[in-house]
């Protein structure tokens, strides 16, 4: 068991800011744990709810299966007692299954469920990929709604009645009738996460629908504006949520629209340029140019 209950880690994930870590590479694009450490003891004190490790800014869809567990134990190791590790799962069913058992041998107090790999399916399918999920494991599941993965609040219902575990219920689609719809129905029976790329662009929106907790890649290197903006967000106070739109999200939003799979690569530019560099990108993602690097830069002394 990885000591906290799947009922805990709702309550944990239901409140506060939520974060994705990088993934350290080293020069040849190897784990680098050293680095990694390094990070997330840089991060732990900002204040995050919990931190998923190995989840789609950490790059899960470039990792192999030696290094997921070294990922994995080396965030749980470093975080223990200081903030919980949710790790991202997935891949096919059986993979899926794998990883997630994987993560709760390593001490990780739940996971992420990425979307299926591949193939399109109908609802009943993902129903049984997610349902082989949830029962491999005893720690608690979050299902991620992104990509291939978009399931409807009917089978969402089904899954709440067979997977006592699945507690959470991330949205990195962005219908509105979707996510109101899920909201409404299911309830207080999971904890909702915001998870659109640049959550921070989405918050207000999905406060409004009921949804007030997302998870923050841009916390990954400027922290502290990451954490005032939720502050801020979560107390009402617009003006220093516009300020912060205005200065800074909106005009990162705009740099990171420039190409696919930037949503990743332009966070590890962000960490590089604060001197927290956690290394290359891996393929298929590619590296921002000096020129988007720069832009990059003066968004980034708007704020800190
Ligand atoms: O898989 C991921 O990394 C995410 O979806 C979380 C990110 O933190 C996303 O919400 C963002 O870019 O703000």
């Amino acid at each position: 068991m990885s000591g906290i209950t799947p009922q805990e880690l709702k309550s944990i994930i239901g409140e506060g800011l939520l974060s994705f870590p990088l993934t350290d590479f080293d020069a040849n694009g190897d784990f680098n744990a050293k680095g990694y450490i390094d990070r997330l003891e840089w991060l732990a004190p900002y204040g995050a709810s919990a931190l998923f490790a190995a989840g789609g800014t950490g790059e899960f869809f470039s990792l192999e299966p030696n290094e997921y567990s070294d990922i994995i134990r080396t965030a749980v190791t470093t975080c223990k007692g200081k903030v919980p590790i949710i790790a991202g799962a997935g891949g096919s069913t059986r993979q899926a299954i794998a990883y997630a058992q994987e993560a709760e041998r390593q001490g990780a107090h739940g996971i992420l469920l990425m979307p299926h790999y591949l193939t399109e399916a109908n609802q009943n399918g993902v129903v049984a990929h997610v349902e082989a999920v949830c029962k491999s494991v005893d720690f608690g599941v979050i299902v991620y709604n992104r990509s291939l993965c978009r399931l409807e609040a009917d089978h969402l219902e089904v899954l709440a009645e067979r997977c006592p575990n699945l507690i959470g219920y991330k949205d990195g689609i962005g219908e509105i009738e979707r996510m109101v719809t899920i909201r409404r129905r299911l309830g207080d029976r999971f904890s909702y996460l915001g998870g659109l790329p640049t959550a921070e662009v989405f918050a207000s929106a999905y406060r409004a629908l009921g949804v007030p907790v997302y998870s923050s890649a841009a916390f990954n290197f400027v922290p502290a504006t990451a954490m005032r903006f939720y502050k801020a967000i979560s107390t009402g106070d617009q003006d220093t949520v516009n300020e912060l739109l205005d200065k800074f999200f909106l005009p990162y939003i705009k740099l990171r629209n420039r190409s696919a799979g930037y949503a990743v690569s332009i966070v590890k530019a962000g960490a590089t340029l604060v001197g927290h560099s956690a290394g290359p990108v891996r393929p298929p993602l590619t590296e921002l140019t000096a020129e988007e690097r720069d832009i990059l830069a003066g968004i980034i002394k708007a704020v800190e």
